[in-house]
């Protein structure tokens, strides 16, 4: 399914989140979201799953307005993995992985057999079949995480909407869990902060800043020195894998001070 935000702008209390933003993932198109901390990647996120609805423009699957959608129904297309997707509840594993099929469930049927195998093989993708039993709330971080990544896959979405999703993962489930993005096959719009995982696994790039889009398409295009330095506030070397293509940055610890805005960093200048 295409996923399409149209000029859309989210404005709470007087403040503007979201500045008239366009973008697009095409069917099976992984779209990373990036940019600097309050830039608006949540907030874009949040108005794919619903959790906000903009103050203006539209968000589009395939051409259908999903606000003329149900909740229930756009939740039947759409899984979320959230920085609020927390289970405050003392569910097992199995029960929280389970809950994903919700959206599917009429009148209180039980899961059929089918649902019961969708479940198993989440849990073995995202490696958390040993917890099965275990309550959430003694998880650590990065198990939890897995459990709410195999939640939204038996939702079996044809969107996935990911924020920070390699969170608290170490690195081998954050190479796995991209790894599968890759080959999943479903649309995803994921915010990364690490911009070499958002190289090694997004088709196209969105670089977000002050709610606002400052540049979008492939990770070679849009990961350069200077448009980092802009955003960011940082110069990096930009290197290229030498397996993969893709670019990767190196950085050097030079701290820009928190008190200057990007444009005007110390880097900035010692590159004037
Ligand atoms: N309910 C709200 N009311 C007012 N301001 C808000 C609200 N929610 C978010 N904001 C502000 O909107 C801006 C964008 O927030 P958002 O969470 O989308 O950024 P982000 O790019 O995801 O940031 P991060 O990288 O830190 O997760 C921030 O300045 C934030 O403080």
């Amino acid at each position: 399914m295409r996923l399409t935000l149209d000029a859309v702008s989210v404005e709470i209390a007087g403040a503007t989140l979201l500045r008239e933003l366009s973008l697009k993932a095409d069917s099976g198109e992984i779209l990373g979201l990036i940019g600097p901390n309050g830039s608006g990647k949540s907030t874009a996120l949040r108005c794919v799953y619903r959790a906000l609805r903009p103050t203006a423009g539209t968000v589009l699957l395939d051409d259908v307005d999903l606000d003329t959608r149900s909740l229930r129904e756009s939740a039947r297309s759409i899984a979320a993995l959230t920085q609020e997707s927390n289970t405050e509840l003392d569910f097992t594993v199995a029960e929280v992985v389970a809950l994903g099929r919700f959206p599917h469930l009429h009148g209180g049927r039980a899961l059929d057999e089918r649902e019961r195998e969708l479940c198993r093989e989440a849990m073995r993708r995202t490696d958390v079949v040993h917890l099965a039993e275990r309550g959430v709330l003694s998880l650590s971080g990065g198990e939890r995480q897995r459990v709410l990544i195999a939640r939204a896959l038996v939702q079996e979405p044809e969107v996935l909407v990911l924020d920070e999703p390699t969170n608290h993962l170490d690195v081998r489930h954050q190479v796995a869990l991209l790894s599968f993005l890759r080959t999943c096959g479903l649309t995803v719009v994921v915010a990364l902060h690490d911009l070499n995982l958002a190289a090694a696994t997004c088709d196209r790039l969105a670089v977000l800043d002050a709610g606002s889009l400052v540049e979008a398409g492939p990770p070679a295009q849009v990961l350069r020195p200077d448009l980092i330095r802009r955003v960011f506030g940082v110069t990096p070397s930009v290197v290229t894998h030498p397996d993969t293509g893709t670019p990767q940055l190196l950085y050097e610890l030079i701290d820009p001070s928190p008190t200057e805005s990007p444009a005007e960093s110390p880097t900035e200048r010692s590159h004037q």
